[in-house]
């Protein structure tokens, strides 16, 4: 259907307008192999087997995601394969290795995709930069997109609370004429909120941008930065941690996501309304040109470069690991390792 966001019509799926039902059905033939098993591999193969779908999941076996597969219920031989044999079973397979894995496991991938079935990705990254992927799928097979705006941890988590993360949609190949109600099911059957449409292109520069802003990167460096002002000024890591980050996660941002900025502005007092309502637009200022800088580099591909060519390193876990250490051990990471057991409800 056309929903208006704001004075801009888009297309968009709801589950009433998709049911449950309507997808499985449209699915009941399908075999849904999840190739990977890392964050979003767990949350959307689990989902979609609660759904009702016939799924199974392919990783390689003497690792540590086989046996988190195993725990989860996946039986060997019968729900869990090698990446190879469930790439052969699967009509539909769903790519959800890392975006680096998915360049070396490509060949294997690629010589399973007989005419008729469907190449699925959660990003558009693979086929968009396919320059540096070689990930270029054969014209007698779906490709289709369905993008999860989250982690796969909250895609399980809200699916189980009888929630939904919401998720975008895309096609970049209707060999079928079926594509789009595959993956429209598709995107119902993965537990998604509503779903909006995009295209390959659109989300992977989107995606890159958000994560690497205001999701997790700016985030990271305005918290930082606000810490560090705090601590040089004499405060405790008590106060400038809980002015900082706690009083954000815990009482502010659950009333932005219920009702809107305007309206946790409004549940503050009018002290503190005055000056947020001074000071977000030299904020916005400052910032803009770092937000322009990291449009441009995704836009020019860099983005893109560096993440293949550091996570397809040998070592990229161990240096990942390495870099988030760093981040545990700062002060004001470590200060919100206390304040969490403080939490009542933590005790
Ligand atoms: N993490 C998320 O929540 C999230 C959210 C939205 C979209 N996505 C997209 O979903 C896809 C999967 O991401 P992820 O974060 O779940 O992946 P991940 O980094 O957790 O990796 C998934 C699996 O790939 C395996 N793998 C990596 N390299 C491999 C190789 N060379 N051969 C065989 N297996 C290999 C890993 O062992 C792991 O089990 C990506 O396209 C990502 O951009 C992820
Ligand atoms: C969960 C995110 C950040 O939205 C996803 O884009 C990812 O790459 O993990
Ligand atoms: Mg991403
Ligand atoms: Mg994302």
């Amino acid at each position: 259907m056309k929903l208006k966001f704001g004075t801009v019509e888009e297309n968009v799926v709801t589950r009433e307008e998709f049911p449950l039902e309507k997808a499985k059905e449209t699915l009941k033939d399908e075999v849904i192999a999840v190739l990977g098993y890392g964050v979003q591999g767990p949350g959307q193969a689990l989902n979609l087997k609660d759904n009702g779908f016939n799924v199974i999941v392919g990783q390689r076996k003497n690792s540590k995601t086989w046996d988190k597969a195993v725990e989860d219920g996946w039986v060997p031989g019968e729900t869990l394969f090698e990446l190879d044999e469930a790439a052969q079973r699967g009509t539909i397979l769903q790519y959800l290795l890392s975006d680096a894995g998915q360049i070396a496991l490509w060949p294997t991938v690629k010589k399973h995709l007989t005419p008729g079935k469907a190449l699925y990705f959660s990003h558009g990254f693979g086929v968009t930069y396919k320059d540096k992927t070689g990930i270029v799928p054969p014209s007698d097979v779906d490709v289709i997109l369905v993008a999860p705006k989250g982690s796969g941890t909250s895609l399980r988590r809200m699916f189980v609370e009888g929630r939904g993360l919401n998720s975008s949609y895309a096609i970049y190949q209707d060999a079928t004429g079926k594509a789009k109600d595959r993956v429209v099911a598709l995107g119902i059957g993965v537990g998604s909120g509503y779903l909006f449409e995009t295209d390959f292109y659109r989300e992977v520069t989107s995606d890159l941008t958000g994560e690497r802003g205001t999701l997790m990167g700016a985030i990271q460096g305005i918290f930082a930065a606000q810490y560090e002002v705090l601590r040089a000024n004499g405060h405790t890591p008590s106060e400038a941690f809980n002015e900082t980050v706690e009083e954000l996660t815990q009482s502010l941002m659950p009333l932005v996501a219920e009702n809107g900025m305007d309206w946790m502005y409004a549940n503050c007092s009018t002290t503190a309304q005055r000056g947020a309502l001074d000071w977000w637009k030299p904020f916005r200022d400052a910032t803009k040109p770092v937000f322009e800088e990291l449009y441009s580099s995704v836009k020019e591909g860099k983005e893109a470069v560096k993440s293949i060519d550091s996570n397809s390193k040998d070592d990229y876990r161990a240096k990942l690991e390495g870099e988030l250490q760093e981040l545990r051990e700062s002060e004001m990471w470590q200060a919100g390792a206390v304040v969490r057991k403080l939490r009542p409800e933590n005790n």
